[in-house]
């Protein structure tokens, strides 16, 4: 990187630089920013840095705890933890003193604009301006006095998408950790909870009621971002919740389900029970052309083979001992110009599987027991969690129909291996379970624990837990005393395997524990002692569940008990 900052500096053509940092370091070149050292540093008054502070109270209200709990998590990194306000200007600053000594030589302290203007590439500036997470390291920086830093920077949204700050980690060159930008995001998410927390402390927003939804998923296309649902008359909107969760996923998920939405081809949503697949199901719905027409559920599971088949396509009068006069409509011709979902597709009959089929291929229905044709005029999805490929293989499922069915198939990644979305969850069931606002809080050590967990049920157990929490909750704050058992300190090794895959999937959501690819020297070889330590003691000197305490797997556990030299009793 260091010569082809040379060459870009001597007004050769770079090679091998990120798009990012070659706009920034154009941008730097057209404000003429001198490469070498900053004379003319940003820093504010005493006095200014005051009014700065007062003005972000309520950022740095929330970001304290956000930094403290990151600081214990990167003490010994070498490392600096710093909040910027909107302009750049940094507003806090901890991290290990030797660091922050190391860094006051190039002023990475409070009151210092580090805006790309004043400063050159830098990751708070760069972040500032491209409004995306940026990582600069070493001689990405534009200016050479900086190249002895490593910065991950995220920026902070407000209610309005606006960016109201920024969130860095720094640390020495020699020191580049992948993860810590996901560290960063993490970070940055967690200020945004805490901001939409004392958002509802203070009744400023909508009063949140029943399942009404308080938020929704941004337009598609926009950033990962959460905003408060437009007042809207549309009942069906008001009537169940909407997709929460501003994770990659589910960006991914809900792009597709637009995509799909303007189509009239059959879905097949995959996914575990309780990974949303009626809320996307209904979302497809409403975004399509269908949104006036009914949106017809049926569980295919739920009923007995020969009800299914009535269920579905209705009976005529006489069809049966014991039919209606005047025979009944099925669910597909109840959902005419709508749409009918389908839940757990791979369970139905094939006797089931071979009348659907003909529907969907006819594009008629025939009610039981009647020779009138209607025609079919419904969008059909269908879900299951079952991996239908199988079902085929083993001669349970029609090949023709699954080929008719998986037009168009979308997966819903189980929650543990979109863990982003638990930031966006939480405070969502928080807001619905505890309308009254009198629970604000969520304590860092809930999310943690939330992250290490494996959710085997998804965002319903989700649901479940933080519905469990806000009724047994003592004071304000949900705290891990208010976790069940089996997230605190989960008894069985059920989960581990999943963890084990979802940190392969997200990096992030991997204990910095598990990052050190070489043994921990120093401090941090003292501070991972004492976290292993802490969580051995509270899991009663249970492996699995320390390590699920921890985000780690149990291999790596062992592994580190070795080299840490710590004995189990
Ligand atoms: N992204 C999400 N945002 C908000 N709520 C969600 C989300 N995903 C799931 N839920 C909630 O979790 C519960 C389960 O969701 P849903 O019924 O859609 O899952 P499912 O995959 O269809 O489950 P199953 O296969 O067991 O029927 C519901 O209460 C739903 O409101």
């Amino acid at each position: 990187m260091k010569s082809a900052w040379v060459a870009f500096v001597h007004g050769e053509e770079p090679i091998g630089v990120e798009p990012v940092i070659l706009r920034s370091w154009q941008r730097c070149l057209n404000h003429m920013i001198d490469y070498e050292r900053i004379a003319d540093n940003d820093i504010l008054p005493a006095r200014l840095l005051e009014e700065r502070l007062h003005l972000e109270e309520s950022l740095l209200h929330a970001a304290r705890p956000v930094l403290s709990l990151l600081f214990n998590i990167l003490k010994g990194c070498n490392h600096a933890l710093l909040l910027s306000d909107r302009d750049g200007y940094i507003m806090d600053s901890r991290g290990d003193p030797f660091f922050l000594t190391k860094s006051r030589t190039v002023y990475l302290t409070p009151g210092v604009s580090w805006r790309e203007t004043v400063k050159g590439t830098n990751a708070i500036g760069t972040a500032l301006i491209e409004k995306t997470p940026v990582r600069v390291l070493g001689a990405e920086h534009f200016v050479q006095e900086n190249h002895f830093l490593c910065s991950w920077a995220a920026p902070i949204l407000g209610p309005d998408a606006g960016t109201i700050g920024i969130l860095d980690i720094s640390a020495h060159a020699a020191l580049s950790q992948a993860r810590f930008l996901e560290l960063a995001i993490l970070g940055a998410r967690m200020i945004e909870v805490n901001l939409r927390l004392a958002n509802y402390e203070r009744r400023e927003t909508t009063p949140i009621c029943g399942s009404t939804p308080y938020f929704e998923t941004a337009a598609v296309g926009s950033p990962p971002l959460l905003r408060p649902l437009p007042a809207s008359d549309d009942s069906q909107l008001l009537t169940y919740p909407l997709w929460v969760g501003s994770g990659e996923a589910s960006r991914r998920i809900l792009q597709r389900a637009a995509k799909v939405a303007a189509t009239s081809t059959s879905v097949l949503l995959l996914g575990e029970s309780g990974t949303g697949k009626e809320i996307i199901a209904r979302h497809i719905h409403l975004l399509s052309p269908r949104r006036d027409g009914p949106f017809v559920a049926l569980n295919c599971s739920a009923l007995p083979d020969s009800l299914v088949e009535s269920e579905l396509f209705g009976y005529a009068e006489g069809a049966f001992t014991g039919a209606k006069r005047g025979g009944k409509p099925g669910k597909f011709e109840l959902a005419r110009r709508g749409t009918i979902f389908l839940d757990e597709i791979g369970d139905i009959s094939v006797k089931v599987q071979l009348a659907l089929l003909r529907v969907l291929q006819d594009k008629e229905i025939y009610r039981i027991g009647s020779g009138k044709a209607r025609p079919l005029d419904v969008r059909v999805i269908a879900a299951t969690h079952r991996n239908l490929a199988d079902l085929v293989h083993q001669g349970k499922f029609r090949l023709d129909l699954y080929y008719r069915l998986k037009v168009i198939t979308i997966d819903l990644p189980p929650l543990r291996e979109r863990l982003h979305d638990v930031f966006d969850l939480v405070p969502h069931f928080m807001a619905k379970f505890c309308p009254d606002g009198k629970i604000r809080q969520i304590a860092p050590e809930v999310y943690s624990a939330f992250l290490a967990y494996s959710w085997p049920g998804n965002v319903r157990e989700l649901e479940n837990c933080v519905e469990s929490m806000c009724a047994l909750a003592n004071g304000p704050c949900l705290t891990v005393e208010d976790l069940p058992p089996e997230i605190l300190c989960p008894t069985t090794d059920l989960g581990s395997q999943e963890i084990k895959a979802a940190q392969e999937v997200e990096p992030h959501t991997q204990s910095p524990l598990s990052s050190a690819g070489t043994p921990p020297a120093g401090l941090l070889r003292v501070q991972t002692r004492e976290t292993i330590l802490e969580a051995l003691s509270r899991s009663g000197g249970r492996i699995a569940p320390a390590a699920r305490l921890l985000g780690i797997g149990r291999n790596t556990l062992y592994r580190k008990l070795k080299e840490l030299e710590i004995k189990l009793h």
